[in-house]
C-alpha cells in the first residue's frame, strides 16, 4: 500500500508533513488557503501535482466553511485566492494550470443562470476541484503503464529480461495523489515482475531520495539502493543502469524540462553512457505557453537548506551558497516525455498534447 501524503473527505484536508519524514509520520489540519499557501512554500508538502492538489483542496475547504452574498463576489474571492496560491512557488507549473482551469469554471459558473445563487455556485467548484483529484489519480496509474512499456521496449534484451532504473528526488506518492509519476513508472515495472533494481539518488540538499524515495521504496520492499548525488556517474560507468526516468515541475512548450536540481547533469551523463533518459509527468505539468526552459523561473532556497541538515549545521559559517531548487534538462537530453496520454518524443509534444488540453 502506497503512504498516503493528502487525507480529504467530506471537506477536511489534512497532510503528512513532509519536513518531518522519515521519523515522524505527522498529519496537519490544512483549514483554509492561508494553510495551505503555508504549506507549499515551506515544503511540508511538494511534489508539481502535490502543490496542485493541496492548493486547490485548500480552496475547496475554505469554500465550504464561508457565505457569499452574490455569484461575483464568490468570483472575485476565488480569483483572488488563485492566484495568491499559485505565489507560493514559481517553478512547478501545475497550481498555475489548476488555477487557470478553476477560473474558467468560476467564468462559466458565474455566467450561466441556471446557477441560481452563490451557495449553488459554491457546491459545484468544490464539485470541480473534487473531480479533478480524482482524475490526478487515475491519471497517474496510466503513467507509470506508459513509462513501463516505453522503458521496456528501449532496453531491447531478451522477454525476460529486468531493467535496472535510475531516479532522482522524490515523484512518489509523496509527491502526488497516490500512485506517483517517476516513482510510478518504477512501481509499474516491479509490479510486472520487470525489475531488477531500482536506484535513488540523496538529492541535496533537501534530501528528498533519501528521506522521502527510499522511504517509499523500503515501504513497498521494492529492490532498491540509495546513491550519492556524485555517484551517478560511476554508478553509470561500473552497474549496467537500463534507464532513467525523473520526474517534472515544468515542461516547456519545445520539450526543455525544469526539475530538481541536479537532473541535467544526470541526464548529460546519461547521455555519454547512452543510457535512455525520461521524464514522466502529466499533462498538468506541461506549459505550452512556455516556449523553451529559458524562460522558466528558476526557484532559489534559502542558503540554510545547504548549510543545515536536520538542523545541525555541516558548512563553515560564512560561505556563500547558491542554491537553486531546480535546473533544465533541454529537450535534446530527453528519449520521451510520459503523460497518462502515452510517451511523446520531445519534438512532437506540444502537437500531440495541445488538442488533449481543456481549452483554457
Ligand atoms: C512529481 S513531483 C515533480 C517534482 O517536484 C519535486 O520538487 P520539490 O520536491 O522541490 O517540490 C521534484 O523536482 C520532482 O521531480
Amino acid at each position: 500500500m502506497t503512504l498516503q501524503a493528502i487525507k480529504y473527505s467530506s471537506g477536511r484536508l489534512e497532510i503528512l508533513d513532509q519536513l518531518l519524514l522519515p521519523h515522524q509520520s505527522t498529519y496537519i489540519p490544512v483549514s483554509g488557503v492561508e494553510d495551505g499557501w503555508k504549506a507549499i512554500h515551506s515544503m511540508q508538502v511538494r511534489g508539481a501535482p502535490a502543490i496542485a492538489i493541496v492548493g486547490s483542496l485548500s480552496l475547496a475547504v475554505e469554500l465550504l466553511t464561508a457565505t457569499f452574498d452574490d455569484k461575483s463576489i464568490l468570483r472575485q474571492e476565488v480569483e483572488g485566492k488563485l492566484n495568491y496560491l499559485c505565489s507560493a512557488r514559481p517553478t512547478a507549473v501545475n497550481m498555475k494550470i489548476a488555477a487557470e482551469e478553476l477560473t474558467l469554471e468560476t467564468n462559466r459558473l458565474c455566467s450561466d443562470d441556471s446557477v441560481p445563487n452563490a451557495e449553488d455556485m459554491k457546491k459545484r467548484l468544490v464539485a470541480k476541484i473534487e473531480e479533478m483529484l480524482e482524475k490526478d489519480i487515475s491519471d497517474n496509474k496510466a503513467i507509470g503503464d506508459y513509462g513501463a512499456k516505453a522503458m521496456l521496449s528501449s532496453a531491447g534484451g531478451s522477454p525476460s529480461s529486468k531493467l535496472r532504473v535510475l531516479t532522482h528526488c522524490n515523484t512518489g506518492s509523496l509527491a502526488t495523489a497516490g500512485y506517483g509519476t517517476a516513482l510510478g513508472v518504477i512501481r509499474s515495472l516491479f509490479a510486472l515482475g520487470k525489475l531488477e533494481h531500482a536506484y535513488c539518488t540523496e538529492t541535496r540538499p533537501y534530501n528528498q531520495g533519501a528521506r522521502l524515495t527510499a522511504y517509499e521504496l523500503v515501504h513497498e520492499k521494492i529492490p532498491s539502493t540509495m546513491v550519492c548525488d556524485s555517484a551517478v556517474s560511476a554508478l553509470m560507468k561500473s552497474k549496467t543502469v537500463s534507464g532513467v526516468v525523473v520526474g517534472a515541475d515544468r515542461i516547456a512548450a519545445n520539450g526543455d524540462t525544469a526539475n530538481k536540481i541536479g537532473t541535467y547533469q544526470i541526464a548529460v551523463l546519461a547521455k555519454y553512457h547512452g543510457v535512455p533518459f525520461y521524464v514522466a509527468a502529466p499533462l498538468t505539468s506541461i506549459d505550452l505557453d512556455t516556449a523553451n526552459g529559458d524562460r522558466i523561473v528558476i526557484e532559489e532556497r534559502p542558503a540554510v537548506e545547504m548549510t543545515h541538515v536536520g538542523g545541525k549545521q555541516v558548512a563553515a559559517s560564512g560561505i556563500n551558497c547558491w542554491n537553486p531548487a531546480f535546473d533544465v534538462t533541454p529537450a535534446d537530453l530527453i528519449t520521451a516525455i510520459i503523460t497518462e496520454h502515452g510517451a511523446f518524443s520531445p519534438a512532437e509534444l506540444a502537437a500531440k498534447v495541445a488538442p488533449l488540453k481543456p481549452n483554457l
